[in-house]
């Protein structure tokens, strides 16, 4: 049973967002408005007919309908409208730091500039009102020259993004596909991350860090599996951005009682806690935290353990990292003396 002082607390600490897909912040009433504005015809007649087919599988039956949600993205007030209102939004919530995924393959495949995506993702979050950074994913169902060529197209934006990621169908593309654009990436001096371990075996953890040289795994959850891979993500301190309602809505857990975060944190893995695709999987960040904490029995120690870690997993620099987690243990003074 969540206490109304521990929902408190969960809902007002200060918190890092490590893994959102600005596209899966996209909510049906914005994706209508924008279908409009557009002239882009959709496949649903109405909000709620969009909404009602938010019944998902798999990753790969979530993936059709994300792609096809982004496919009335055009203009770069388009994307400037979808990070404001992300950003307005995890305000409330209390995040005072977001790292931010964006696709622009779903984009310049559909002929939109890739500088429409980044300067209009860009412009709304030099505009607050709480700090980010932007992490530009590719598609790993593409091949990796189509990647490379993404990296290149996004060159001239290098100082508007701080890492590369992976990210979309994870089953069949492990990590060494796209072995030579992080090595690429890496020599531009970007921070390095990878969903792994989502949907796909432990290996395909191993082969991120191994071959990919990634700073954090994203998801990460299948670790577990392995229990010489969690005792070097321990030792080696990797942070994990697991996202429980995502993992509840992809079926990779049935329940969330069933969730594995009150594991990994209990094997001492820095997992943190993220939303994903908010605007798909019912909630953004502090009601993955409610829903984990409510379903796994977490309490206050949890609570400042996961806080803490959002920080400490974030590529912010680390004067800042030092303010905001005597911000977190100032709160958690305040609120448990
Ligand atoms: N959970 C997820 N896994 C892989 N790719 C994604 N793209 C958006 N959300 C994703
Ligand atoms: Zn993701």
């Amino acid at each position: 049973m969540l206490t109304d002082p521990l929902r408190n607390i969960v809902v007002g600490m200060p918190k890092a967002e490590l893994h959102i897909h600005i596209e899966g912040s996209l909510e049906p009433e914005l994706i209508f408005a924008l279908a409009q504005r557009n002239g882009v015809s959709l496949a649903y007649s109405s909000v709620e007919a969009l909404r009602a087919a938010y019944a998902f599988t798999d990753l790969q039956s979530f993936l059709d309908i994300y792609y096809a949600g982004a496919s009335v993205l055009l203009t770069e007030q388009d994307f400037y409208d979808m990070t404001a209102a992300y950003l307005a939004r995890v305000h409330a919530d209390n995040v005072r730091h977001a790292e931010i995924f964006f696709d622009p393959q779903t984009h310049t495949a559909r002929g939109v500039p890739i500088e429409t995506v980044i300067t209009g993702i860009w412009r709304a979050c030099q505009e607050g009102p709480i700090s980010s950074r932007l992490i530009m994913c590719f598609l790993r169902h593409l091949s990796e020259e189509e990647a490379i060529a993404t990296l290149e197209d996004a060159a001239p934006y290098r100082d508007k993004f701080i890492g590369v990621g992976l990210d979309s169908s994870e089953v069949g593309h492990p990590p060494e596909k796209f072995a030579r654009v992080f090595d690429r990436a890496r020599e531009l001096g970007l921070h390095l991350v990878a969903h792994a371990g989502e949907e796909g075996p432990p290996s395909y953890i191993r082969n991120a860090l191994d071959v990919l040289n990634v700073e954090r795994i994203d998801h990460g959850v299948r670790c577990l599996e392995d229990q010489l891979l969690v005792d070097r993500l321990v030792s080696e301190q990797v942070p994990l951005t697991v996202c429980p309602l995502s993992n509840i809505k992809l079926r990779v857990f049935d329940v969330m009682g069933k969730h594995n975060l009150r594991a990994l944190l209990d094997a001492g893995l820095v997992a943190t806690v993220n939303s994903d695709d908010p605007a798909y999987f019912g909630g953004y960040v502090n009601a993955n935290y409610l829903a984990a904490f409510e379903a796994l029995d977490l309490g206050v120690a949890d609570a400042k353990t996961l806080a803490r870690n959002s920080f400490t997993a974030s590529f912010l620099d680390p004067e800042d990292k030092r303010k905001y987690l005597a911000e977190v243990d100032a709160f958690f003074a305040s609120a448990t003396a």
